[in-house]
């Protein structure tokens, strides 16, 4: 389903007159299938969220091939709301002029549900993100975080997507919180058969959630693993990652 190929992305280094690139990813391969939850891991500054954006199709590779149901993440049109996403900064995600309909509604308008098709539609987002009807006219600053997250996720199940790149999706929140989301995000992700990339540098929240998980270290594949197979990690920064987590 998603198959990205020999993947490089390099940014210009900071400062006005500075000429100096800054090698952000490497050489990145993977696949994900249908339905698959694969982690994405690694420390801060290591290409995680750059990869996700890589695949959202919000910037382009420098080099390399990332394919999405066989056509080019970049052509916008053919993937309309079958690649979503959640980020992490629930704060900013929501226009704070819009209602939670609102921002519910313009994800429905984007695969061209309207009139009351679309408002029944959205009562059953908000059902199935564990929140009632009161909730359609409030605004982002009158919810909690979790609430705030469970609106973008509704959001981005709103189109029926194939897979959502949900980038460090519960990292903002509160532990309890963060688990309540996850056991949302997983029992969607089996009802809808959906595919999920889960950037993180949560391995914990990885091994709950995703079926395998991809290490990145400083813009390269470290190891991919099967969860049932953490444990069993060979490289030695993924040793030294899993280390830092059992202690
Ligand atoms: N638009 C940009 N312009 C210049 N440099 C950037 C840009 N986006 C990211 N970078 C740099 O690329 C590197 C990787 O950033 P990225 O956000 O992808 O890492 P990350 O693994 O997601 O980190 P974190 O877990 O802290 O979010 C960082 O050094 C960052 O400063």
């Amino acid at each position: 389903m998603l198959k990205v190929e020999g993947v490089a992305k390099a940014y210009k280094k900071a400062g006005l007159f500075s000429r100096e690139r800054e090698q952000v990813l490497a050489d990145i391969h993977f696949a994900c299938d249908y339905g698959e939850c694969l982690g994405i891991i690694g420390e801060s500054g290591s290409g995680k969220s750059t990869l996700g954006r890589l695949v959202l199709g919000i910037e382009q590779p420098d080099r390399g091939s990332i394919l999405f149901e066989g056509e080019s993440v970049t052509k916008r049109r053919g993937r309309a709301g079958k690649i979503s996403a959640v980020f992490q900064d629930y704060t900013s995600s929501i226009n704070p002029f819009y209602t939670v309909e609102a921002a519910i509604m313009e994800s429905l308008r984007l695969i061209g549900m309207g009139g009351q098709e679309a408002s029944d539609k959205l009562d059953f987002l908000l059902d199935q993100v564990g929140l009632d009807r009161s909730y359609r006219q409030k605004h982002p600053h009158e919810l909690s975080g979790g609430e705030v997250q469970r609106v973008c996720i509704a959001r981005a199940v709103a189109t029926n997507p194939t897979c959502i790149v949900l980038d460090e999706a519960i990292s903002s929140l509160d532990g309890s919180v963060q688990m309540q989301v996850l056991q949302l995000l997983k029992q969607l992700g089996q009802t809808y058969r959906m595919s999920y990339l889960f950037i993180t540098h949560d391995l914990q929240a990885a091994a709950y959630l995703c079926d395998r998980v991809m290490i990145v270290h400083r813009g390269r594949v470290v190891e991919t693993v099967a969860v049932e197979q953490l444990k069993d990690v060979q490289s030695a920064y993924a040793r030294k990652l899993l280390g830092m987590v059992m202690l």
